[in-house]
């Protein structure tokens, strides 16, 4: 069972993958923790984030090994953990940049594809063009959506700056948010797109729990599609 859980920033793709996945007995892989991870070592190395052809250069130099446990969720660049790195503004505000080149989605695209391959129970994996490019034959699809003043609330107060200090800033955040979106789904290699046969679940009105239990039924019902085709693809072979 191969779950594609793409939308934009703060639409709740990585509490609800997480939770259903770990409800589910499913392994998780949030995409997005690999594509900032690359990021934040290219701060770290000196790699100039405002030149693609500098981040395509360095592109295939770190090595990103993400865990696929959703009540662990790991991620390190070269050996070193980036978990909570990952988070700050500073990497937040390059990552749609360096995600932007073709060669860095080249790169963590395969990474992606032999993560979901080697989960042999079944996997949910979050972000924002797993339906459309990296995993198009995914037994379910869901596209999250959330008005942009309900996905700035959720998110202010939850990034951290550079010295750990809580960011409160709630116009500033929905501002970044606005951008990224609009970087993201106007790059050229696999921009953020709903993919036409992706549910969309508006999440705005939704607790996480609803949404949780709406994606567990999904999930369920495109098991049991998925059980009941079986035989039948089976008898006319
Ligand atoms: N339906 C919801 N209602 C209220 N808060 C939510 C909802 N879904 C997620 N959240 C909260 O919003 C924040 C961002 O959610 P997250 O899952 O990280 O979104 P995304 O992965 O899409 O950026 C988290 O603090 C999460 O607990
Ligand atoms: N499949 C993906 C996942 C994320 N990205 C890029 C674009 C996003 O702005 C960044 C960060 O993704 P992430 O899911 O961590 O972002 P949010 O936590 O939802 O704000 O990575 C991508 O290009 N493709």
């Amino acid at each position: 069972m191969i779950v594609a859980i793409d939308g934009p920033s703060g639409t709740g793709k990585s509490s609800t993958s997480k939770a259903v996945a770990a409800q589910l007995g499913l392994s998780y892989l949030d995409t997005g923790a690999q594509y900032r991870a690359i990021t934040w070592w290219m701060l770290n190395n000196g790699v100039d984030v405002s030149d693609p052809a500098a981040i395509a250069a360095a592109a295939g130099k770190p090595s990103i090994v993400s865990g696929t446990d959703p009540r662990d969720p790991a991620i390190s660049a070269d050996g070193l953990d980036a978990s909570g790195p990952i988070r700050t503004q500073e990497v937040t505000a390059a990552v749609s940049a360096v995600s932007a080149v073709p060669e860095v989605r080249a790169r963590i695209t395969e990474l992606q594809r032999t993560i979901a391959a080697e989960a042999v129970g079944g996997i949910v994996v979050e972000g924002r063009d797993i339906g459309t490019t990296v995993l198009p034959h995914a037994d379910l699809k869901v596209f999250l959506t959330a008005s942009p003043e309900a996905r700035a609330a959720r998110r202010s107060g939850e990034l951290k700056t550079a010295d750990g200090k809580p960011v409160t800033d709630l116009a500033g955040t929905q501002q970044a948010l606005i951008a990224r979106d609009k970087a993201d789904s106007s790059r050229k290699t696999s921009p953020l797109k709903k993919a036409d046969d992706a549910v969309e679940v508006d999440t705005t009105e939704l607790t996480l729990e609803q949404v949780i239990e709406c994606v567990v039924t999904l999930v369920e019902k495109a098991a049991a599609d998925k059980a009941a085709a079986g035989p039948m693809e089976k008898a006319a072979r």
